[in-house]
């Protein structure tokens, strides 16, 4: 293993809030029920890395970023619709688990494979979490977490598809694997061609993983912009048959065009991937990016994808990615993104699917 990979146990100084003794029992707060991660329902692996970004010429920084959303995430209040469901306070310490971070470190030369080796022990940390039967949340980091996300996901259902058998030989039985689904949420497509990873390539390189495991590569992008892809990349998505739903078709096409559009999506799929690209906002919204968006998709639009999304019960793995503390203002990024945390750890408790109830 790179030394210039480590990791973090869960970090206690970020689980802080408000104090309220003399509310009522129903005051409670993500930083009460926080825990370290133990097979909850929920478990949070943060991507701390940015070394994909470095690589594809952005503005570094996203490796900071999951202690920020974390701490913005503490501070929400448990909604009452997830207490409803988890009804007293032993079933709420099952929810939320927190497996700590994996780190870049010395990322001060282009071609080691500290990005991979970070990719891979994150996959190792979000396959612990889904083989426990949890929804597993990853927080980046660059975008080069969603291949680190997409072989947490592979690896855990290669092993329970292949028990016992080598889970990662592209000649063992995959003919029955779950169809495998990518919603993200991007202004790009990151189907980048190169000749190491960056945050630019990982929806390429899955396609190419599965392919080489003689798969179908289902990738739908929702919010991509044409004026911030090449030609080269859109003849690379449809090459890829892949579904895109434009920032400009976020805005004008009624919401029932945009939902038959997912729908179709889903219905060839079983298991969901779902991730966000923080840079698919305004730069109003979310100016903390390494590249922030001119026109961009609107928070509301997103939430509502995202309860659509949660209702088919598929999704088996989500993450928050690119925010950039450096260019954050008052904390306005870290904040969407802990909103949308909130919103995806809810959504899961009201749309569990088999594996995932534990109430
Ligand atoms: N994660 C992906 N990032 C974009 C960056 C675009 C930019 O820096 O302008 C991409 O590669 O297309
Ligand atoms: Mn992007
Ligand atoms: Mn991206």
């Amino acid at each position: 293993m790179s030394i210039s990979v480590q990791t973090s146990a869960m970090d206690t100084r970020l689980w802080t809030g408000r104090a309220e003794p003399f509310e009522s029992a129903r005051a409670r707060y993500w930083y009460q029920i926080a825990a370290p991660y133990s097979a909850q329902a929920v478990g949070l692996v943060g991507f701390a890395c940015d070394q994909g970004v470095r690589r594809n010429q952005g503005r570094v920084g996203a490796k900071d970023a999951p202690p920020m959303i974390r701490q913005a995430f503490a501070k929400l209040p448990i909604t009452a619709a997830i207490q409803q469901r988890y009804s007293n306070d032993n079933a709420l310490a099952q929810l939320l688990g927190d497996a700590g971070d994996i780190h870049c470190i010395d990322e001060d030369t282009l071609t080691d494979d500290v990005l991979e080796t970070a990719q891979q022990q994150y996959a190792d940390t979000m396959t612990q979490v889904l083989n426990q039967g949890g929804l597993a949340v990853g927080l980046g980091g660059g975008h080069a977490i969603a291949y680190g996300s997409f072989l947490g996901l592979w690896q855990h259902l290669t092993v329970n598809n292949n028990k016992g058998n080598n889970e990662n030989n592209a000649n063992k039985n995959n003919d029955q694997l779950p169809r495998i689904g990518i919603i993200n949420f991007d202004a790009h497509l990151d189907l980048r061609q190169a000749p190491v990873a960056t945050s630019g390539t990982p929806f390429r390189q899955i396609s190419e993983h599965l392919d080489a495991h003689g798969q179908p590569f289902h990738y739908c992008c929702i919010g991509v912009s044409r004026f911030s892809n090449t030609a080269a990349l859109f003849d690379r998505a449809e090459d890829l048959q892949v579904t895109i739903i434009s920032d400009e078709d976020c805005a004008e096409q009624p919401w029932a065009e945009i939902a038959a559009q997912i729908d179709a999506f889903m219905a060839g799929i079983d298991v969901l991937y779902m991730t966000i690209d923080m840079d698919c906002f305004p730069a109003a919204t979310v100016p903390g990016v390494s590249a922030p968006a001119a026109y961009g998709i609107a928070l509301p639009f997103v939430e509502r994808c995202t309860q659509h999304l949660f209702a088919t019960g598929k999704v088996k793995v989500a993450d928050i990615a690119e925010i950039n503390p450096a260019f954050d203002i008052d904390q306005r990024s870290a904040k969407v993104a802990a909103r949308l945390l909130a919103l995806i750890i809810e959504q899961q408790v009201l749309n569990p699917s088999k594996e995932t109830l534990h109430d």
